[in-house]
């Protein structure tokens, strides 16, 4: 395991994540989870269902309170931030949205909200390809039109840090592809990406870092240049790690 010498509070780690504990009654979700998050890279989280990958990533930005541990947002501890569209993105499912509500209205309203211009609507509208679905109420939207309006709220405020729980799921190739382009160019802008995937295939295309839980446990964290190096793919990582070679089953965190 590649462990990291970034301080707790240092401001230079766009996240970092200190001994991470997150119980629900007896069940165990995140277990002492510590890891950094690098300034101008997309790092990618990674471990089997039910490893605690949401609820270390709600506490990560504040939407969910640690049974133990902190987690740091450019140094600072997230509780202690104050909300910032241009600092954080956000999409973690469900997205809050009122399935009577357009898809248009219901990012007017989270622009209003976090104090942004009306337009950036328009413009995060056309940034995910939801222009002509903007007057739909949400209710009926596919799971991939609900998962670019999710992409859309999260991009607002053109956050120097977008955290994206599965991003991936129900993309169609196309959107898969532009989605993988957009969060490269962010990095190369200097921008901070921590996703969620099941898609190790793509995933390992999109992200520079890698950290991989297993059971609410950091079970890896290093780059994905050095797996390329030694001939390893995130596949192999994944089940060299995480034991979950040939489980058809949810280990959960739950002890
Ligand atoms: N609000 C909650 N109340 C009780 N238990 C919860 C709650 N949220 C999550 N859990 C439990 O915490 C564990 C981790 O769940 P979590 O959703 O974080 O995993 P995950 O890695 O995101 O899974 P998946 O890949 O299936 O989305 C699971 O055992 C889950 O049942």
């Amino acid at each position: 395991m590649t462990s990291s010498r970034t301080s707790a509070a240092d401001p230079a780690a766009a996240i970092r994540v200190e001994g991470l504990t997150k119980r629900y009654g007896r069940r165990t979700a995140v277990d002492d989870l510590s890891f950094t998050v690098r300034p101008g890279t997309v790092t990618g989280f990674f471990g089997p269902n039910g490893a605690g990958k949401t609820t270390a990533l709600k506490a990560v930005v504040g939407l969910a309170r640690p049974t133990a541990g902190v987690a740091f947002v450019r140094g600072t501890p997230v509780t202690a931030l104050r909300p910032d569209a241009r600092l954080l993105g956000v999409h973690i499912e469900p997205c809050g949205a009122h399935p009577g509500r357009t898809g248009r209205a219901h990012l007017r309203s989270l622009a209003a909200l976090a104090g942004l211009p009306r337009r950036r609507v328009s413009e995060v509208l056309g940034l995910v390809g939801l222009e002509d679905a903007a007057a739909r109420r949400v209710g009926k939207y596919s799971m991939g039109m609900r998962q670019r309006l999710g992409l859309a709220a999260a991009l607002l405020g053109d956050p120097e840090i977008l955290v994206l729980d599965e991003p991936v799921n129900g993309l169609d190739p196309q959107g898969i592809r532009w989605l993988r382009t957009l969060l490269r160019e962010r990095a190369a802008q200097g921008g901070t990406v921590l996703l969620s995937s099941h898609m190790l295939g793509e995933a390992a295309r999109t992200v520079d870092d890698v950290v991989v839980i297993d059971r609410g446990r950091l079970v890896h964290q290093g780059a994905m240049a050095d797996l390329e190096r030694t001939g390893e793919s995130l596949e192999d990582v994944f089940f060299a790690r995480t034991g979950a070679a040939g489980s058809g089953g949810t280990g959960g965190a739950g002890r």
